[in-house]
């Protein structure tokens, strides 16, 4: 009898993706929370072929458990969870899902700026503890987004989207750094290209969307903070590790920046003691940038078709390690 291919759903895959991968492997499903010390687990882990999935620690460790493994493909476009090269060294590919999440991202990034900017969570809660009595006034005031200057760092395939949006919707004067200059942002939307300094200096928004790289991570600290105006507003939907969490606490309480906007943290889900999360003028999002039913049913879709293709021994359309392909 033909035995099927053992696969690992590590939370989370959505329906009718999960049912058809069923279908075709022979698929267990483990959560994050209780994976890792469970022995069925483990077993499962050793005869793994593939693992499909969000956050799953591609690293030796967990590596040196799941001898059969060939591919983890991941349901998100960033891959920080993976050790590339480790996994090029052991004959595994890995994948993610660029593209598909693009517009759905900017656009939370919008809203998070413009939510930080007019403080509506914060308002939202005035209305409905009954706290409107009459007209707002000064103390309850945001600020314009329009027309101002928005520093993206990090013009890759979201920044950009989220430079169209703020430069043809909202009038937005585009600063960006990345590390190389982007001539097509500069040509549709007017951006111009700065180091880190001068962008953190001159911007009254600030949009991080780099990848969690070693060169990334911590690179918005104590010193990047005090670069900023003090009218700043910080907005975070990269991966937490890109921003010393301690300096940007520093940097709110000690009025360095105005106000911060944050869909990632540095621990997911984000300790409720965290101090960034008692802070009015902190807006906290539970890392949803790709999380509408459209996008992540693409996101799901798109995994299972790369999973799909390496376990069927073609290449993946979105494999992250390349030079895998090559030795083989
Ligand atoms: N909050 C959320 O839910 C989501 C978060 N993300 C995060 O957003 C990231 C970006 O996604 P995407 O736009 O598709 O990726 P891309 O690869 O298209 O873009 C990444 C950009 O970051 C730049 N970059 C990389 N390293 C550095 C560096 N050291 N200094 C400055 N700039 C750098 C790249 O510059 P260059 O082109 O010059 O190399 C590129 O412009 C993901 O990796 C993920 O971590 C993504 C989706 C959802
Ligand atoms: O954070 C989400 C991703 O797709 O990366």
């Amino acid at each position: 009898m033909h035995m099927k291919k053992k696969v690992i759903v590590y939370d989370r895959i959505e329906e009718p993706v999960l049912s058809a991968l069923q279908e075709e492997f022979d698929v267990r499903i483990f959560k994050e929370r209780d994976a890792h010390d469970n022995p069925e687990f483990l077993s499962f882990l050793q005869e793994t072929e593939g693992v499909i999935g969000l956050g799953f620690p591609g690293q030796s460790d967990i590596l040196d458990k799941a001898p059969n493994l060939k591919i983890i493909s991941n349901v998100s476009v960033g891959y920080n969870n993976l050790d590339t090269e480790e996994l090029t060294k052991r004959n595994i590919m890995g994948t993610n899902t660029p593209d598909v999440l693009t517009d759905t991202v900017a656009d939370m990034a919008m809203g998070l700026m413009l939510s930080t900017a007019r403080r509506m969570p914060e308002l939202d809660q005035y209305v409905k503890q009954g706290k409107w009595k009459e007209a707002v006034t000064t103390e309850l005031f945001g600020v314009d987004v329009h027309h101002k200057k928005l520093g993206i760092i990090g013009m890759g395939r979201i920044g950009k989207a989220i430079a169209q949006r703020a430069h043809l919707g909202f009038n937005m004067d585009i600063l960006y750094h990345s590390r190389t200059p982007k001539p097509d942002a500069e040509e549709r939307f007017n951006a111009t290209y700065m180091n880190l300094e001068s962008l953190l200096r001159n911007s009254d928004y600030i949009c991080l969307i780099t990848p969690l790289t070693d060169e990334t991570r911590g690179m918005i600290g104590k010193k990047e903070f005090q670069l900023m105006k003090r009218s700043a507003i910080f907005i975070n939907v990269s991966r937490g590790s890109t921003v010393v969490e301690a300096d940007l606490i520093e940097a709110l309480k000690n009025k360095e920046i105005a106000a911060a906007g944050l869909d990632v943290y540095v621990q997911e889900p984000v300790n409720p003691d965290n101090e960034l999360l008692k802070m009015k003028n902190v807006v906290t999002l539970p890392h949803i940038g790709s999380a509408t039913a459209e996008t992540e049913h693409k996101m799901a879709a798109l995994a299972a078709e790369n999973l799909r293709a390496g376990l069927n021994g073609e290449k993946p359309g979105n494999l992250v390690n390349p030079e895998v392909w090559k030795k083989e």
